[in-house]
Order: C-alpha cells, then sequence, then structure tokens
C-alpha cells in the first residue's frame, strides 16, 4: 500500500489554477522526484501536503488516512516533515537549539521534554554531519550548512515521510554529491522521500521514480531514465542543451 497517495488534487488562488487535478503515489522506501519549471505548482503540491493550506479538490491520504485540510503540526506529528525552499533560520539561535525545536514538534504524536529534545537533536546533527557546527548561531551559516540544517530540522520530527523541496539550490557540484549522499543515507535509515529538485544530475542520481508537473498539470510520471527522455518533457522543461549537459 501506499503510504502517501494524492488523489486528483487542484488548488485555485482566486483565478489562478496553480494545480490541476494531480494525482500521484509515494510508495514505502522510495525516493520520488517531482520536477517541472518554475511556477509549474511544485512547492503547491509540497504545501497541500503539509498542511499549509487545504487542496482546493481532491484527497490525500497518510497511511490509509485522510489529511488533506488538516493543520500542518497535526500533519507533522502524524510523521510527515518538510524542508523550505527559502531557508530561514531562527535568527539569534543556535544550529543545536534550531534542530532542537524540530525535534519538540513530530515524533510521530509523542511530546519530547526539552532535554529529550536536546539530545535528539544531537543525535540529528551527528547524523547530517553538523555535529562540529551545533553550538554556532545559525543565521551564520554559509548556504551548504544551511540546507543540511534544513534537513537535519526536518529529521527531528523523527519522520517517516520528508518532503525536500529544493534542497541543492545553491550548492556547488561537490556539495550537491554531497547532499545526494545525505538522502541516500536518509531512505537507508527507513524514510521515504518525495524530492523536488531542478538539479538533474541529483534526480538521475537519487529517484527511482519521477513526475513532472508544467503549468499546474501532471505531463509524465515512471521511471526516471523514461521521463528524461520523454519528448514532451524536454520539450517542456528540460530544453534541448539537456542531452548534451547529462549524456
Ligand atoms: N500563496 C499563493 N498565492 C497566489 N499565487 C500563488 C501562491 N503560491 C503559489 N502561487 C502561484 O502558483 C503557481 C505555482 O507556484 P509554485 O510555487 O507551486 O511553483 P513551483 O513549481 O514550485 O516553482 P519554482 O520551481 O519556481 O519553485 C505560480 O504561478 C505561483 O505564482
Amino acid at each position: 500500500m501506499a503510504i502517501l497517495q494524492a488523489n486528483r488534487i487542484s488548488k485555485h488562488f482566486d483565478g489562478l489554477v496553480a494545480v490541476n487535478k494531480v494525482s500521484f503515489v509515494l510508495n514505502p522506501g522510495e525516493i520520488l522526484g517531482l520536477i517541472g519549471p518554475n511556477g509549474a505548482g511544485k512547492t503547491t503540491v509540497v504545501n497541500m501536503i503539509a498542511g499549509v493550506y487545504p487542496p482546493t479538490e481532491g484527497e490525500i491520504h497518510f497511511k490509509g488516512k485522510p489529511i488533506h485540510g488538516l493543520k500542518p503540526y497535526r500533519i507533522g506529528r502524524m510523521g510527515i516533515a518538510r524542508t523550505f525552499q527559502v531557508v530561514k533560520p531562527f535568527p539569534g539561535m543556535t544550529v543545536k537549539e534550531n534542530v532542537a525545536v524540530g525535534a519538540m514538534f513530530g515524533a510521530r504524536g509523542k511530546r519530547r521534554s526539552a532535554k529529550e529534545a536536546m539530545e535528539k537533536a544531537e543525535e540529528v546533527l551527528e547524523f547530517v554531519g553538523l555535529a562540529d557546527q551545533k553550538d554556532r548561531r545559525a543565521d551564520q551559516l554559509g548556504v551548504a550548512f544551511r540546507k543540511r540544517l534544513e534537513m537535519a530540522k526536518a529529521l527531528a520530527m523523527s519522520p517517516d515521510v520528508v518532503l525536500f523541496d529544493e534542497v541543492m539550490a545553491g550548492l556547488n557540484f561537490g556539495e550537491i554529491d554531497q547532499a545526494v549522499q545525505m538522502i541516500q543515507k536518509i531512505r537507508h535509515s527507513g524514510i521515504t522521500i518525495l524530492v523536488i529538485e531542478h538539479v538533474m544530475r541529483a534526480i538521475k542520481n537519487l529517484c527511482d521514480r519521477v513526475f513532472v508537473l508544467h503549468h499546474g498539470e501532471k505531463i509524465a510520471d515512471g521511471p526516471v531514465e523514461e521521463v528524461l527522455n520523454d519528448e514532451n518533457v524536454i520539450k517542456a522543461y528540460l530544453g534541448k542543451r539537456f542531452k548534451e549537459l547529462t549524456h
């Protein structure tokens, strides 16, 4: 059974149809990619899953239960965590304190005390390789560490599913490869992943399957190689130079 399933979800902002009747499944243990041009509706899909706003129509089920329309904190507690495209660490707080805040939410319904949250933060910072940065002020980190902190905050919620929204934007090649390895390690720890990314090198190295949005509609869904070679996808998103860049 799918761990997460969206059934014909749409989001309308006044007159704008940002997402139009999109369906997809996320199977336990897989890494599913979501790609598409700027403004295609990718973040809107993540926001609907995470409960930032409800779908205008359609349903979302997590572990067989409906979650559309629930508040973000309830969805977090059920076991879905997400990162934000624009990374905003809590100002004035250390790296460890930022992660501890994540640890106090989520936790699959369990409440953590401040002490337990700090312990969980230590564990997660070790996992993502930020242990030696833990006492720095989070707003003083460079972009690669900030992205890793964003991942750590999500992991501190002990989620079953993580939605990664462009965690590689602004990274150099070496940092992208490190982020790819990190996401593989997260999958091996038993977490199911949806990843939104413009970095095709990462999509190719990470994903089992990928689906493509264009003007809010799903235009392709399938194994990565197949989708990235699909004529419609190349025309709508990847462009002619894609093959030269990635082959
Ligand atoms: N809160 C909002 N109010 C009004 N319009 C919105 C809102 N959020 C998104 N939109 C619009 O919905 C469309 C889809 O936006 P979305 O951010 O989901 O695209 P995206 O695929 O994530 O793009 P990008 O790759 O640039 O992040 C865009 O036209 C955007 O301007």
